[in-house]
């Protein structure tokens, strides 16, 4: 909260400020300059010259008040967007180096509401808490300054409901407010989680038990969020009663002490209506007070659940001074072992592993052995908890992680596919292969039937899905043959073929220059070029 009203302050949010107290400045002046024109005119002056400065003024503060308003709305607006965007950016900023491992804990819909809804709800720190804020001192002293010239009294009793309906009553509603807020928070976050996770899993949950339970799941959700809005619109009441109230009692408070005044010839007439309906229009100064304390709870809530996203920290990090990119591509892992965190055995434990340059080796093992485990290992998406491991040499950790990357193509055992064209998907691997690169290596892994349909240009659909899961791998598997990485990860990459097109993959695999690690069951496709390491055997 502190971090994002340290970039919400500055010149346009005092500007804005100042604009937002002459705004309620011109409103209070309006209403008292109009009392006195009306108290003036039933006095029936001789001449209408005398009511000339009251006219002027009712004119002048009208004007004045809708284009201050104006003013101050364009400029709130303005910081409030600028604040919005520089968090969104800094955000993102901080969740990329998440990928992937850090961020396997995380629901997509949960990521999806933080970086989306809570930052948005941030905007009101600008409009609702800051700005508001500093008019009601600004307007709110400013007001009680003014009133005071006329009845000190009155002065006095302004100042004291002032603090009544801009501190007290907001204060005791927010405490109320706050359990209410955080409870609106995480139920509208379940409700967006709940539904992706429906809508993206809804073969699985109507195979299942038709969806009832994600059903179930997502019904409480909208109930949680039904009943945190009531809460809500019960506080709102309340607080608008307040609202309206006490202002009534300003203005009682002001005809009684200011006609006291009058009567005993201490006061002009005139100043009676005028000081009762400027004190009246003067509680518009505390009016942003009472939505900025209800909301208070809901940004903070908000601010802290996008704080706590962006203290996640990275499974990896860069070194502060990396050595330089060796030459070879030969990969070593020396009694490498890593335990995932809070798992109760390790998925890999003492492994020695050698991928010479150029070398083509398999790994196998029961489901479960470890094997993508060593992928992540080789990619350093994690870093071991014993050992090391080494590319051309070289340990990982003392690489820079970009340059890690770019030396290693990986395709994932349920590898993603993006809503978009095939040739888009394709060159995710190296996005300036020219469409003659993108035919061949389709025709190499077997997908030259796409060519066809949807074609190189045709839609895939959202999440890629008119392609089947054996086509889905092989577009992964071509990404990674399109790029220029010179060690090749692939992870089950002929899980859903059948012997012949496996067999053919395996063979493109083998004839490749480069390094391949790659990861499989089905050992009886490979051949002599190949060399089998088994995870599950007790002397590797
Ligand atoms: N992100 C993770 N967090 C916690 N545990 C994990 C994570 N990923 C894998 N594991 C666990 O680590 C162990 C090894 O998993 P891994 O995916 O490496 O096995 P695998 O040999 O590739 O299995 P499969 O053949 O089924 O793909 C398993 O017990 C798995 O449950």
């Amino acid at each position: 909260m502190r971090e994002v009203l340290a970039l919400a302050g500055g010149p346009r949010a005092a500007l804005a400020v100042v604009l937002g107290a002459l705004t309620v400045l011109s409103g209070a002046a309006l209403l008292a300059t109009s009392g006195a024109l009306i108290t003036g005119a039933a006095q029936r002056p001789s001449t209408l010259l005398v009511l000339m400065p009251l006219i002027t003024g009712v004119r002048l503060f009208g004007v004045a008040r809708a284009a201050l308003r104006y003013a101050e709305r364009l400029v709130t607006h303005d910081v409030s967007l600028r604040v919005v965007a520089r968090v969104r950016g800094r955000l993102l900023e901080r969740l990329t180096p998440l990928a992937p491992a850090a961020l396997t804990g995380a629901r997509g819909g949960e990521l999806l509401s933080r970086v989306r809804t809570d930052v948005d709800e941030l905007q009101g720190v600008v409009a609702r808490l800051l700005v508001p804020a500093g008019v009601a001192v600004l307007a709110g002293g400013a007001a009680v300054g003014l009133t005071a010239l006329v009845s000190p009294a009155t002065a006095g009793v302004l100042a004291v409901l002032l603090l009544v309906l801009g501190v007290a009553v907001p204060a005791a509603a927010a405490r109320a407010g706050r359990r209410a807020a955080v409870a609106a928070a995480l139920a509208d976050a379940d409700v967006a989680a709940d539904t992706l996770d429906l809508v993206r899993g809804l073969p699985d949950h109507l195979s299942g038990d038709g969806g009832a339970t994600a059903l179930r799941a997502l019904d409480e959700a909208l109930l949680r969020q039904e009943e945190a809005e009531r809460a809500r619109a019960r506080l709102t009441a309340v607080t608008t009663a307040c609202r309206e109230g006490v202002p009534g009692l300003g203005l009682v408070a002001a005809l009684w002490l200011v006609g006291a005044d009058v009567a005993a010839g201490t006061t002009g007439p005139l100043l009676l209506a005028a000081c009762a309906l400027g004190v009246l229009g003067a509680f518009e100064a505390v009016g942003g007070l009472g939505a900025a304390w209800s909301a208070a709870g809901g940004v903070r809530a908000a601010a802290e659940r996008v704080r706590a996203l962006g203290a996640l920290r990275p499974a990896v990090t860069d070194p502060e001074a990396p050595r330089p990119l060796p030459a070879g591509s030969g990969l070593r892992l020396e009694g490498v072992g890593l335990r995932y965190p809070g798992a109760a055995e390790a998925a890999v434990a003492g492994l020695d592993l050698a991928v010479p340059d150029g070398a083509k080796v398999a790994l196998t093992g029961r489901s479960g052995a470890g094997k993508s485990s060593v992928l992540a290992l080789a990619l350093r998406a994690r870093d071991p908890d014993t050992g090391r491991v080494t590319l051309g040499g070289t340990d990982l950790r003392d690489l820079a992680l970009d340059g890690v990357r770019s030396r290693l193509a990986w395709s994932a055992q349920a590898p993603q596919v993006l809503g978009g064209t095939l040739a888009g998907n394709l060159r995710l691997g190296r996005h300036d292969a020219p469409d003659e690169e993108l035919t061949a290596v389709l025709a190499d892994v077997g997908l030259a039937g796409l060519l066809a349909d949807p074609g190189l240009h045709g839609w895939l659909g959202e999440a890629g899905e008119r392609l089947s899961a054996g086509e889905r791998a092989r577009v992964s598997l071509a990404r990674a043959l399109l790029s220029r990485a010179d060690v090749l990860l692939l992870d089950e990459p002929t899980a859903h073929l059948d012997t012949a097109l496996s067999a053919r993959v395996l063979d493109r695999l083998a004839r490749d220059p480069r390094t391949v690690l790659l990861v499989t069951h089905d050992t009886a496709a490979l051949d002599a070029r190949w060399r089998v390491v088994d995870l599950d055997a007790p002397h590797r």
